[in-house]
């Protein structure tokens, strides 16, 4: 038989750090890894001048879309509320279809696919949502079982391909709970295991955590995390949560009316972004200045009396900041931490630290950080 989660090809990312251990995965199901035979390129996929427009004389949802998305790699899509991201979501398994241009996923032009073609297709990429669409009817392992029961798969493989999904997303002794006992994040695993009950090459997730509490969230994005680690599947998410697209995506993608606004590695875009949509976006991540600071902020030092420079250290990029030499280069400048903010990011830096200093220190930030500007001047206290 066919092995469910194996992936010949599936060990491009270093194994460092699992902060999650599936102690439930049965170690047999990825000991087959060899047997399954895929073909080169599975799990990419690409748009190559890709519009959709609903509706004549409607505007488009979305516009010359050229991507490439790699296999193996977590991508994430973010954008306002109408950008277009449910579109290109569902442009990849043909829930949609392009207007203009070609979705390829796995090198297949999946406009041109007939019947018997899509519904392979739609066993090569799962998809979980926002409100886990289970049958209320079906216990978890019925649910799990539908894409297989539909395919028409012999029972003896269901059963077995059943049982290694609900194991591999931690749910084996649910397996007979219907969904009206399961919990929010229990459902969305259920979900997850549905997804990868035919074992696909990409796993599409529309808006997978919204509707899950912070710590159900956290052990989702975990799950999805090592998935993707373990089988080398390509996860393409959209949220509304930056915070989903920093704890674990490797690049995102900005939409903005349709169109591309940016696409790069998360610590980039992140940490430095390019376009106003993207930084629209970010700015509720960005711990501003302190009320009270702000308030009294002014763009010139005062005349009279002593000021003090709010300086903003922004951080992205290799290394980390060096406090030894913040502290020489501002030892007599009263330097105090306003705020601060510093991730790691895929092994990158990013954040910003703001300081209040002593006015004729202010030149003497420049060097301390990639980038670093006087945002105003503040009367000093004493
Ligand atoms: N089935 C449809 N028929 C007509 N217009 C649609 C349809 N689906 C989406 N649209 C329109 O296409 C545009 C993009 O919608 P889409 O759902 O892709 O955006 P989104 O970024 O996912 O938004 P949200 O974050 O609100 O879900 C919007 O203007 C929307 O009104």
């Amino acid at each position: 038989m066919e092995a469910l989660f194996a992936r010949a090809d599936a060990a491009p990312r270093p194994l460092a750090a699992p902060h999650w251990t599936p102690k439930f995965v049965e170690p047999l199901m990825f000991d087959r890894s060899a047997e399954r035979d895929r073909a080169a390129g599975a799990g990419s996929i690409s748009f190559r001048g890709v519009s959709k427009i609903y509706a004549e004389g409607a505007a488009p949802a979305l516009a010359g879309i050229d991507l490439a998305i790699e296999p193996g790699e977590i991508f994430g899509v973010i954008g306002r509320s109408g950008a277009g991201k449910s579109t290109l979501l569902r442009l990849i398994n043909r829930l949609e279809t392009a207007t203009e241009g070609q979705v390829l996923v796995g090198g297949e032009d999946v406009g041109a696919l007939d019947e018997g073609r899509l519904v392979a297709l739609r066993r090569r990429v799962g998809m979980i949502f926002q409100h886990f669409n289970l049958m209320s009817a079906k216990t978890a392992a019925e649910n799990v079982a539908l894409p297989l029961v539909v395919a028409k798969r012999p029972r003896a493989e269901i059963e077995t391909r059943v049982r290694e999904a609900l194991a591999l997303v931690g749910l084996t002794d649910k397996r007979d709970a219907y969904p009206a006992r399961l919990s929010g994040g229990q459902k969305q695993r259920v979900g997850i295991a549905r997804a990868l009950v035919a074992g696909p090459d990409v796993l599409l997730c529309d808006e997978a955590t919204s509707a899950l509490d912070p710590e159900s969230t956290q052990s989702i994005l975990a799950l999805l995390k090592d998935i993707n680690r373990r089988l080398g599947l390509t996860i393409v998410l959209i949220t509304h949560e930056m915070s989903v697209i920093r704890e674990v995506c490797d690049r995102v993608l900005v939409l903005d009316k349709g169109a591309i606004a940016e696409v790069g590695p998360v610590w980039r875009v992140f940490g430095e972004p390019r376009h106003e949509a993207t930084r629209t976006l970010l700015r509720p991540l960005a711990r501003g200045l302190p009320e009270d600071v702000a308030a009294r902020l002014q763009p010139h030092p005062a005349p009279q009396g002593r000021s003090d420079a709010i300086v903003e250290l922004a951080f992205s990029g290799e290394g980390e900041p060096d406090v030894g030499a913040l502290a020489a280069a501002l030892g007599g400048a009263k330097p105090r931490i306003l705020s601060a903010q510093l991730d790691r990011i895929g092994g990158h830096t990013q954040g910003r630290l703001l300081l209040a200093v002593r006015l004729a220190a202010a030149p003497q930030l420049s060097g301390l950080a990639p980038s670093s500007k006087v945002l105003g001047y503040v009367a000093a206290d004493d």
